[in-house]
């Protein structure tokens, strides 16, 4: 069975992929980005899912969008909203303030305009952002636009975040503190986040669960649960020990497959 659904699930599950495949292509072009991935997201779970360039990270998070469909198997999503996407470039509207960015999903949505206005408001405060809602998105720096292009996602009022490197651009102080944020509206929100990086370090100060894809076909070899308590420091020895684990069963996996 091959489908994508957005069903009232049981309420363990905000996101579930059985047994789900990619290929891309026909014949003896065809590539198998994906093979026979299954994996729950909890409602309120933060996983972050990691492997080497190539593995199908960003595949299987355009097909838990939606953007794609699979090859083979299926994936639900709990609720009947549509998951709030991040990707490492903000893709905010240039020609739109701030403001006008973050109420585009509202505008959809079709809330009336004083509504609209008073989300926005509360929206840009979350993201600590209160005073640059006339801003055009080229007056902010790196990290400030993806604190905007969060409060537009936040603006969906979905449950469910999918993240393919949000802050990979970022410097490390910038990505130190955006890791904060994050965690404080993950948390606050109860939002289920599905989040793609390279950084395992990243991995081991944000996640619940670490996923790890080998190389190509993905497929889940290893996954771990990460039990530091929160808040994190992307620098402490506990987040440093899971990210060194994690990263020698990377290098073993980079390893056999001679990349
Ligand atoms: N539209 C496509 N057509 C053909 N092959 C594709 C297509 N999109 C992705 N692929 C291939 O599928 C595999 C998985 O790609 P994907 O972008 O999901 O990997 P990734 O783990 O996100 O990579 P990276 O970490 O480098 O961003 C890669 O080998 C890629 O070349």
């Amino acid at each position: 069975m091959t489908s994508t659904t957005t069903t009232p699930q049981s309420a363990t599950t905000a996101v579930a992929l059985s047994g789900v495949t990619k290929v891309y292509g026909r014949g003896a072009n065809a590539v198998l980005a994906l093979d026979g991935v299954s994996l729950d997201v909890a409602p309120g779970e933060f996983v972050c899912l990691v492997g080497a360039s190539g593995c199908g990270k960003s595949t299987l998070l355009n097909l838990v969008a939606g953007l794609d469909r699979p090859s083979g198997g299926q994936i639900t999503l709990d609720g009947d909203t549509n998951p709030g996407l991040m990707f490492q470039e903000p893709a905010l509207f240039p020609w739109l303030t701030v403001d006008g960015n973050v109420e585009v999903p509202l505008k959809l949505r079709r809330l009336p305009r004083a509504a609209r206005r008073e989300r926005v408001a509360e929206l840009l405060r979350t993201v600590h952002l209160a005073d640059f809602g006339r801003k055009r998105p080229h007056e902010l720096s790196g990290g400030m636009r993806q604190r905007v292009a969060l409060a537009r996602t936040l603006a969906l009022d979905t449950p469910v975040l999918l993240m393919d490197e949000p802050f990979g651009a970022l410097d490390a102080m910038t990505r130190d503190i955006l890791h904060d944020e994050l965690e404080r509206i993950w948390s606050e929100r109860k939002l289920s986040v599905l989040f793609v990086t390279h950084n395992v370090r990243e991995a081991a100060r944000l996640a619940d669960r670490i996923i790890l894809l080998s190389s190509r076909p993905g497929r889940i070899i290893y996954s771990t649960e990460v039990d530091i308590p929160r808040p994190r420091r992307i620098d402490s020895p506990e987040v440093a020990a899971i990210a060194a684990e994690v990263t020698e069963r990377l290098r073993t996996e980079v390893g056999r497959h001679g990349q």
